[in-house]
């Protein structure tokens, strides 16, 4: 349950800066600019500069949606970052659903491929990581929610 009283804060990370401002004035009409810090570069590197920050455990929540050959990279310092008992949320497991039948369609260009093709290996090793609790929800392109539970 969430204390009313804690201060939340997100760090937003894109390295286009226009995606966030899409969404800037409905944040702004929500009141709620002051809590966002919106970082404009690729999130590796700040993943790591916040692990330099001693931010280890410090993050509640983190939801992945980005540059999807780095997956494994992020789940790796998120698993630093997001505290025991923080929820990890990764976007587009199921990659148009090319997961489950990767040489079904032989139109898929390469570098689609290549995204189910590390999509299948990431699924695998997320389903093989004993610190973490996971189910995928078969909703939009599949989210896979994770907990880490050590
Ligand atoms: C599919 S969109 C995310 C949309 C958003 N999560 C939503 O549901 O509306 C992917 C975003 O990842 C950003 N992105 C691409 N490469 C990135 C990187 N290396 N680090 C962080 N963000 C990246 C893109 O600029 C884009 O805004």
């Amino acid at each position: 349950m969430i204390n009313p009283k804690r201060t939340i804060e997100i760090t937003a990370i894109d390295p286009k800066a226009e995606w966030y401002e899409i969404g800037l004035p409905f944040i702004k009409r929500a009141g709620v600019e002051h809590k966002i810090d919106f970082i404009h570069s690729p999130a590796l590197p700040v993943l790591d500069y916040l692990l330099l920050q001693e931010k280890e455990g410090s993050f509640d929540f983190a939801f992945v949606d980005a540059d999807k050959h780095n997956y494994g990279n992020y789940h790796d310092r998120l698993m630093k970052l997001v505290k025991v008992g923080g929820v990890i949320i990764y976007d587009n497991v199921l990659w148009g659903g090319t997961v489950a039948n990767p040489d079904g369609d032989i139109n898929l260009p390469a570098d689609k491929k290549m995204i189910t093709m590390m999509a299948i290996e990431f699924n695998r090793r997320i389903a093989d990581d004993e610190r973490v609790e996971i189910c995928v929800a078969p909703v939009g392109d599949g989210l896979t929610i994770c907990r880490r539970v050590s």
